[in-house]
């Protein structure tokens, strides 16, 4: 299926989408957002999918494409399709990763804050400008940075429309790790592969149990529901491959079972 400037490669159980319009600065146009949504189409119902890294060569994204919202008004703007596609992205049951380089601003940094993981740069650079043009974040930039760095510093960063380098970002645990420009992708894709090679309905409840845990009021209660997560997965193939493995002194071997 031909795609609006979005390639999507598979190895192994890691799947690559990558935005590419370079000459925009991979800055995210509605037909590119309707190229990621059919992406995660085909993403959602692959089963060997164990992880998805997200990268834009030379740049990230350097935000929404202002040519498509110059001339918007409310309702147009209100059927923008970035949050449905980066809530779907943020739903994957699999873990999914950002590799940062270049400018990743507004929605970029939006489409980056809907992965669970974020590889940087050195020399990345990152913030919500939409200030700057009069508008506020509105892809999940209100909601996924306060509960990432607190909402003081989602505030600093969303008032100000600055522009941060990586090792503020890095401070504030915007992203979760720092890497020289040139070996970057080269790391982000290393962690997705090594990611790909744990046991596929571990980390997928693992990260369930999470996302539940984040959402429920009571502590007691997010733990007991992790203690039942944790009690599932014994009846998986997978944890006896493990700890046998474990004893047997050799590396395992997960079916995803
Ligand atoms: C829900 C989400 C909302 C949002 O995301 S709102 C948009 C948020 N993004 C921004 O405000 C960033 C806008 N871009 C910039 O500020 C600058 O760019 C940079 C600082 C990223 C880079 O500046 P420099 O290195 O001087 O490059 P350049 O000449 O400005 O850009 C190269 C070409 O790329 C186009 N471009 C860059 N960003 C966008 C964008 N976000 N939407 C549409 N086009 C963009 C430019 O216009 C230009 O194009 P040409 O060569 O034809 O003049």
């Amino acid at each position: 299926m031909e795609r609006q400037e979005v390639s999507l490669k598979k190895e192994g159980g890691v799947v690559l989408l990558r935005v590419e319009r370079p000459k925009r600065l991979n800055a995210l146009s509605q037909a590119v957002v309707s190229g990621i949504r059919e992406a995660l189409d085909e993403i959602e119902v692959d089963p060997e999918i164990r992880v998805l890294l997200i990268h834009g060569e030379n740049n990230f994204a350097a935000g929404a494409d202002i040519q498509d919202m110059v001339k918007c008004d409310e309702q147009e703007a209100e059927e923008f399709v970035f949050s449905p596609v980066f809530d779907r992205i943020a739903a994957l049951p699999v873990p999914t990763i950002a590799a940062i380089e270049g400018y990743a601003l507004g929605g970029g940094l939006e489409l980056a804050l809907a992965c669970d993981i974020r590889f940087a740069a050195e020399t990345a650079k990152m913030g919500f400008p939409e200030i700057n043009l009069g508008i506020m974040p509105g892809a999940g930039g209100t909601v996924r940075a306060p509960k990432l760095i607190g909402a003081s510093a989602a505030m600093e960063l969303i008032f100000s429309g600055e522009t941060i380098g990586a090792r503020r970002a890095l401070e504030l645990g915007l992203i979760n790790r720092l890497e020289p420009e040139e070996t970057l992708f080269e790391a982000a894709w290393k962690f997705a592969v090594h990611l790909s090679r744990k046991a596929p309905i571990a980390l997928r409840i693992a990260k369930n149990t999470i996302r539940e845990g984040i959402a429920m009021d009571s502590e007691s209660a997010a733990v007991h529901n992790e203690s039942k997560r944790w009690a599932s997965l014994f009846n998986t193939e997978d944890q006896k491959e493990g700890m046998r493995a474990f004893l047997e002194k050799r590396t395992p071997i997960y079916k995803g079972k």
